[in-house]
């Protein structure tokens, strides 16, 4: 399926543009996107966020994660089989090592009514100043975000910021996309 393809390509582009930048001025860079985000009016308003844990490359969130959490409630998402499950922060020790080796909450975390969810930030491979997303292709997001009735805010890297990306019927747009250079 060509979209399919054009999907797989721009995750390709993305990987290796990536791999240009250190590890250093990634986190520089995610520092100063953070910053952003935390002057957004969603954010600001927003008591109970679901944010992730980030994979190298992506926009690095742990000094983030440590900075708010004992000011707000953040969720953070753990894949059980097919789907995402959304589970109370509680601290770096209630962390560990899932799937992709993403460090996830682990069982004694608590989950929380969907209702109660002010926020989704979400991660992203790619986005469009259509508010598009592309993600890593496995479909987590799109199906948490289609039960999910709440803003999302996607975080990227100016140069993960496309003008179109391509799009499928199933595909979530954002309310808010966050870089480093601006807000859309
Ligand atoms: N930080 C973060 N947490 C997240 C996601 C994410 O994209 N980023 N997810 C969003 O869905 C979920 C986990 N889904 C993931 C799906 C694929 C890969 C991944 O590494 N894929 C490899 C290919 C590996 C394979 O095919 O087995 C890759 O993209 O190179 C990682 C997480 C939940 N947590
Ligand atoms: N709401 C949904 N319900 C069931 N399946 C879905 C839904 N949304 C997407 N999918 C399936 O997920 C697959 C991956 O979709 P896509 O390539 O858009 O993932 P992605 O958005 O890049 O990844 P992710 O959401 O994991 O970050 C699609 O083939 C699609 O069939």
């Amino acid at each position: 399926m060509e979209l399919h393809k054009a999907k797989q390509a721009l995750r390709e582009d993305m990987a290796s543009l990536k791999r240009s930048y250190t590890k250093t001025a990634l986190l520089e860079l995610s520092a100063k996107i953070t910053e952003r985000l935390e002057e957004t009016g969603l954010f600001r308003q927003a008591s109970c966020i679901a944010l992730y844990h980030a994979l190298p490359g992506e926009v690095q969130t742990a000094a983030f994660i440590e900075k708010w959490h004992l000011k707000k409630r953040l969720l953070l998402p753990v894949v059980k089989g097919n789907d995402l499950q959304l589970l109370l922060y509680a601290g770096k020790e209630s962390l560990k090592a899932g799937a992709f080796g993403i460090l996830e909450p682990t069982e004694t975390c608590q989950p929380v009514a969907e209702n109660e969810i002010d926020l989704v930030i979400v991660p992203g491979v790619a986005f469009d100043r259509g508010r598009n997303r592309l993600g890593r292709g496995k479909g987590f997001y799109d199906r948490l975000l289609s039960t999910l009735d709440v803003p999302k805010i996607g975080i990227c890297y100016d140069f993960q910021l496309k003008d179109t990306i391509p799009v499928e019927p199933f595909d979530r747009k954002m309310d808010l996309i966050v870089t480093e250079k601006e807000i859309i």
